[in-house]
């Protein structure tokens, strides 16, 4: 299908294609982007178009708010999806969709926030105060439980005052401040925001990243899905290993092979030079120069650090 055929779309056109959410702004957006290229997913998007057909794989890519993905992949509106795992939490679906593979990027933590001021030490503390979030579900969820819990310890049915939940859809850490909320439950990565708001985390609800989702029941039916899962796995891979190559003699081998153990086993080829060997072996990018030192240490030499532009691991 040439580019001009894309620029109007109709239910047809997605007959068959693999569809796949992405987020269609926002601080994933721009890293799946990275992760389509390197997987080789072309597609050819009209401006402002929300659904974009690839243009070398059966594949439709529908760009969706982060938020929505969860619901559109667990009823299965969409096939697979990239979103975050609180977006999953949040929209209460983990039972709708399989997690295929985290992303390792969009890392962070959902945490309960107070004023540094104030004397509240547990999430137990706020039963009864107001609490601003985006995360709804999630807080409802539990501050119910939290709710049930005081009002079992005071021997009551329920308690007096329950928990109330403040939908904000941003800028939630101005909340206390404004006297909106008496504490707020919002992300965390730097802890920067939290702290200009002169906030302090008091429990972390959950830890977080982005994940390609599936819907659980099209896993099994579209070797499609499989497909792309290794792709993405491939770029990832790339972009956190390096390949390290050193030449090193038999008697410091075990040495080496201490230091670079590898994802299984350094590949070992003999060397022309009696008792020497060459070592080829996949390294975590961020420790290359930290293993190049410890290599350098026991005598290896003409060491090289490459990078992997694509691979596929088992
Ligand atoms: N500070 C952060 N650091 C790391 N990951 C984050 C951070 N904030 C959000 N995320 C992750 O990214 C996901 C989407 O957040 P983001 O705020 O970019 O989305 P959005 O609501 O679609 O965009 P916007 O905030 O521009 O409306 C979150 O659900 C979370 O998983
Ligand atoms: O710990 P930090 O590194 O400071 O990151 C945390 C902030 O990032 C997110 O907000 P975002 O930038 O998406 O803006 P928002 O408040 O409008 O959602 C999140 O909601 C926090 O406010």
């Amino acid at each position: 299908m040439s580019s001009a055929d894309l620029t109007s779309l109709h239910a047809s056109d997605l007959h068959e294609r693999l569809l796949f959410a992405i987020p269609k702004k926002g601080r994933l957006n721009e890293q799946v982007m990275t992760l389509l290229k390197g997987a080789d997913i072309q597609f050819y998007r009209k401006n402002r178009m929300d659904i974009a057909l690839s243009t070398n794989h059966p594949i439709a890519l529908v760009f969706l708010p982060a938020a929505d993905i969860p619901q559109f992949v667990a009823d299965g509106n969409v096939d697979i999806g990239v979103t975050g795992q609180d977006m999953v939490a949040e929209a209460g679906v983990e039972n709708g969709v399989d997690e295929l593979l985290r992303l390792g990027f969009g890392k962070c933590r959902l945490c309960v926030q107070v004023p540094v001021s104030s004397s509240f030490k547990s999430a137990k503390d706020l039963v009864g105060m107001r609490i601003a979030t985006s995360f709804t579900g999630l807080v409802e969820r539990h501050f119910k439980e939290l709710d049930q819990q005081v009002a079992k310890e005071k021997d009551l049915k329920s308690v007096e005052n329950p928990t109330i939940v403040k939908f904000l859809s941003g800028s939630v850490e101005a909340s206390c401040t404004l006297g909106l909320a008496d504490a707020i439950v919002d992300l965390v990565e730097s802890g920067e925001t939290m702290h200009a708001a002169k906030l302090h985390d008091i429990e972390t609800l959950l830890t977080t990243e982005a994940v390609l989702i599936c819907n659980r029941n099209k896993h099994i039916m579209n070797p499609l899905i499989e497909r792309v899962k290794r792709r993405i796995e491939g770029v990832i891979v790339a972009q956190k290993f390096v390949l390290c190559t050193y030449n090193v003699s038999r008697a410091k081998l075990v040495d080496a092979v201490k230091i670079t153990p590898g994802k299984k086993a350094p590949t070992i080829s003999s060397l022309e030079t009696e008792g020497w060997v060459a070592v080829s072996v996949m390294i975590q990018k961020n420790q290359a120069a930290d293993v190049m030192d410890e290599l350098e240490d026991i005598g290896a030499q003409d060491i090289l650090i490459t990078q992997i532009t694509n691979a596929r691991m088992n």
